[in-house]
């Protein structure tokens, strides 16, 4: 039985005095019976970490360089991650992936980077709208992942999977829990060919996951938690979103 995970991605929003106010409304929200993490910008990590000092709820990072450390401006090492206490790293969002012209190799290598340090890879995949229209989707994501399995070899068991089909990312479009879970079953089958552990393996469902459609995206039986954007802004949002992955 896979316990479920429910991260919050902060995205590029909030200052000092919203993430005190939003954290202490977690704090004040939970516990919850699903593991529980947020991944804050950069900058905020140290008082983040201060703030969930004895608290049920994970932080970690967004991204993370797939540098071990050197002549790299502007970039964050997963030692340093992990020196400040992160549990996680998102990579390969696509947001990152689109902006940022990140490969599925360097998402890889950055996956690589975080395991190496202990801090868990959050590793995103999924596929745009054109793609799907175009029959794409097990292509794409299948694709994303094989770059990963391939970088970790018998590590690829340690990561967190998170399926996000781009066209529902913070556009108010939910895959329904019957899209989503086929492709968590493809994702899934993949793993399966590459560890013993992939029963055990989390993957998570991001896109426009909000209090009243995650429960149902919960329940099917290959989605174990979400990756939430938008709703993890709210408290009350939040961790009804947490409440739902019982
Ligand atoms: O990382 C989170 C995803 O991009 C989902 O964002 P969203 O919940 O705002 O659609």
């Amino acid at each position: 039985m896979r316990k479920k995970l429910v991260v919050g991605n902060w995205k590029m929003h909030g200052n000092r005095a919203s993430n005190a106010l939003l954290l202490s409304g977690l704090k004040e929200a939970g516990p919850w019976t699903a593991d529980v993490a947020v991944c804050v910008p950069f900058p905020y990590i140290t008082e983040t970490s201060l703030a969930l000092t004895g608290t049920q709820i994970a932080y970690g990072s967004q991204d993370c360089s797939a540098h071990e450390q050197g002549a790299y401006t502007g970039e964050v090492s997963s030692a340093m991650l992990a020196d400040l206490g992160c549990r996680f790293a998102i990579v390969g969002h696509s947001e990152r992936r689109a902006y940022h012209q990140e490969s599925d190799q360097l998402v890889a290598d950055k996956a690589k980077a975080a395991l190496a340090h202990g801090v868990t890879p959050i590793v995103c995949v999924g596929e745009t709208l054109a793609e799907r229209e175009a029959g794409q989707t097990e292509h794409v994501v299948k694709r994303q992942l094989a770059a990963v399995i391939h970088t970790l070899t018998h590590c690829i068991g340690e990561i967190v999977l998170a399926y996000e089909p781009v066209w529902a990312i913070g556009t108010g479009l939910t895959a329904t829990p019957e899209q989503a879970q086929a492709v968590h079953a493809v994702l899934r089958q993949q793993l399966r060919a590459a560890t013993q552990k992939a029963d055990a393996m989390r993957i998570l469902y991001g896109g426009s996951v909000k209090p009243d459609n995650a429960a149902l995206l919960f329940s099917q039986p290959d989605i174990d938690g979400g990756l939430i954007g938008g709703a993890a802004l709210k408290a009350a949002d939040f961790s009804a979103i947490c409440r739902a992955a019982a």
